[in-house]
């Protein structure tokens, strides 16, 4: 679904030029969860932004479906860390989740069959008539979740939404995105610099090298795909998965080469 070829991002700018991506090749099938990982400033959320079409790259080329990216692509949404800053107080939560089905030339009675869908798949059906400033953080990033799913996207693309709150709702945020992506075949781009997020979520993991940027290693987390807070992250292979992840990432900080080539299989770290 997603082919990211020789991606390279170089920012030019104010005297100061920060080769931010250097050489990114990777796939994304369609259907699959994919979780990037890598040292703080490695590049990822630029990675994020070329590939949901807001930056320009410098060279390489993302394509979607065959097509290549030159602008935000249909089908395409994002969710970002600021959940605080992507919602609009004046609006209530169901008039925020509608703002960009307007774009789309809908009939109002199929927008908000969509905005009801939405609220509901997130657990916020009740809380429609709100405004996003009477929510906890969680429900905030709910409602940006929602806002996402009603435009019914083929490629969600997310970027450190967790990163801002607390471990309990995090956990829930997880397991909704976790649950969404098994029950709506969503193909899911995300973003952490969490290594046992990334390990519990995804059903691959691709870990960054440190700036410039290139794939450093991409594996299969050969987990049973029915997770759970408590027993997954007991789980020995979850221990293994985590510690290969965590070394690649010290590693790649040091700026020390993968002790094997650099693989794009899918081949799982050895048992
Ligand atoms: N608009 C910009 N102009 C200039 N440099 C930028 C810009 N955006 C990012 N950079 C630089 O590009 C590099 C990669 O930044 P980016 O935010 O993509 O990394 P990241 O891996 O998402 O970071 P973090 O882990 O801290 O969220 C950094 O050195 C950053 O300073």
């Amino acid at each position: 679904m997603l082919d990211v070829r020789g991606l390279r991002k170089v920012y030019d700018g104010s005297g100061r030029r920060i080769e931010a991506v250097r050489d990114l090749t990777f796939s994304v099938a369609a259907g699959d969860l994919v979780c990037l990982v890598g040292p703080s400033g490695c590049g990822k959320t630029t990675l994020l932004k070329c590939v949901g079409g807001l930056l320009a790259p410098t060279g390489g080329e993302v394509l979607l479906e065959g097509r290549r990216v030159t602008g935000p692509p249909p089908g395409t949404a994002f969710v970002f860390q600021e959940y605080g800053r992507s919602l609009f107080p004046w609006m209530r939560v169901a008039a925020n989740v509608e703002l960009p089905l307007r774009q789309k030339g809908l009939s109002r009675r199929r927008r908000g069959e969509l905005v009801r869908d939405a609220l509901d798949a997130v657990g916020l059906a009740d809380a429609a008539q709100a405004y996003p400033w009477q929510l906890s953080g969680g429900m905030q990033q709910r409602v940006a979740i929602a806002r996402a799913l009603a435009h019914e996207p083929r490629l969600l693309l997310m970027d450190e939404p967790f990163a801002a709150v607390d471990a309990q709702t995090r956990a829930d945020l997880e397991d909704l995105v976790r649950g969404l992506w098994r029950e709506r075949g969503i193909t899911i781009l995300f973003v952490t610099h969490d290594i046992d997020e990334a390990v519990y979520l995804g059903r691959r993991v691709i870990v960054l090298s440190a700036s410039p940027t290139v794939v450093r290693e991409q594996l299969e987390v050969d987990l049973p795909d029915a997770r759970d807070q408590v027993r997954t992250r007991v789980d020995p292979r979850f221990a293994d998965l985590r510690t290969h992840v965590y070394e690649q990432i010290q590693a790649a900080k040091r700026g020390t080469p993968p002790a094997v080539e650099v693989t794009t299989s899918d081949t799982p770290p050895p048992r």
